[in-house]
């Protein structure tokens, strides 16, 4: 049998010395064998933290997927192992947190969001689409930003939401009727959508044309605020976050689109914790509250969609406010 084939065996049966081993005379601890698993998945399965952890730090990545989409992390929760899970979420979230400020450094003046505000979209009654047939915003989330509303506006006053999209959250926005309700758009189409359907002459209504990172100079201070952007990433959500000490006033709550790495299971998971690590460093406290979604993700809502962004059954709604609010409760 090939060294590789061993390391295979020897992560499956817990065999930590012979995982060192061959790990020393050079097996490659990134190889998957003829069942597209490899030996991080091995030991991920059946429970073996050691022999987790001296994979991970021989190199072994977190994140390798098996030709079906399924991560060691997910053999390892869906197995029930906690302590393989642990390992392997601190794993990611050690790495992404590198990774982020590697990309960071390399991308400052990345323009991510540039090329889908330059496109056309396309709406329908149940979705806004990108011209690559990519879902900009779908039907199926009404459910969802009624939630993200109702969290938002809970202390009333000033509301901000970024991203108009189908005008979902807007619309639950308005009905608690707040002091003022801005509104930050970017896409011309979807921006020229909102004056026609009457946005524009809304009381309490004031829209912003233009992407957040360019307006933030008109901003004000909120007591509430969503943020839903497209066609951007982690990165931007992160970047936002740092102007949230500024944005939002003492007491207020603030929640965002979670479509963490919506695909995954166990990787929705490990930035669900980099997020809230993330917010924690800025000051605020983060609570994922549990929504069902499967039973309104039939597979007809994906027709003619080219990419499911969701394929979860539990949605975990966030609710940030100041770590000094929440300790005042
Ligand atoms: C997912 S949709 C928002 C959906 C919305 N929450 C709803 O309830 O219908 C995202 C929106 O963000 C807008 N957008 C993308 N990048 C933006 C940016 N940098 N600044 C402001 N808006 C942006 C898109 O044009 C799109 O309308």
């Amino acid at each position: 049998m090939d060294e590789v084939q061993q390391l295979c065996d020897a992560a499956r049966n817990g065999d930590t010395n012979k995982v060192r081993a061959l790990i020393d005379s050079g097996a490659d601890v990134t190889y998957f064998d003829s069942d597209g698993l490899n030996p991080l998945m091995h030991a991920a399965k059946k429970g073996h933290a050691d022999v987790v952890k001296t994979l991970l730090s021989a190199g072994a990545p977190w994140n390798a997927l098996s030709p079906s989409n399924i991560s060691a992390g997910d053999f390892a929760m869906d197995a029930g192992h906690q302590e393989v899970f642990e390992v392997l979420v601190n794993a990611g979230i050690q790495a992404e947190l590198v990774l982020g400020s590697i990309a960071r450094k390399e991308n400052k003046n990345g323009d991510p969001s540039g090329d889908y505000l330059d496109d056309r979209v396309t709406f329908s009654e149940d979705k806004l689409m990108d011209s690559n047939s990519k879902a900009v915003m779908m039907a199926w989330e009404k459910p969802l930003m009624e939630a993200h509303a109702k969290a938002v506006c809970s202390v009333g006053g000033h509301i901000l939401n970024i991203g108009f999209g189908m005008g979902l959250v807007d619309t639950a926005i308005q009905k608690y009727a707040p002091v003022t309700h801005t509104i930050v758009e970017a896409h011309p189409e979807v921006y020229e959508r909102m004056l026609r359907t009457g946005w524009g002459q809304k009381d309490n209504v004031k829209i912003i044309f233009g992407r957040w990172q360019d307006v933030l100079s008109q901003l004000e201070t909120y007591d509430g605020i969503f943020f839903d952007t497209y066609g951007e990433y982690y990165e931007d959500l992160r970047e936002f976050h740092q102007h949230l000490p500024v944005l939002l006033k003492p007491g207020g709550i603030y929640s965002f689109f979670n479509g963490l790495c919506g695909g995954n299971a166990f990787f929705h998971v490990v930035y669900c914790n980099l997020v809230s690590l993330e917010l924690q460093n800025l000051g605020y406290s983060t609570q994922l509250i549990p929504l069902p979604v499967k039973e309104c993700l039939g597979d007809e809502v994906w027709e003619g969609v080219k990419q499911k962004y969701w394929q979860l059954d539990t949605y975990y709604l966030p609710v940030c406010q100041s770590i000094q609010d929440s300790d005042d409760v």
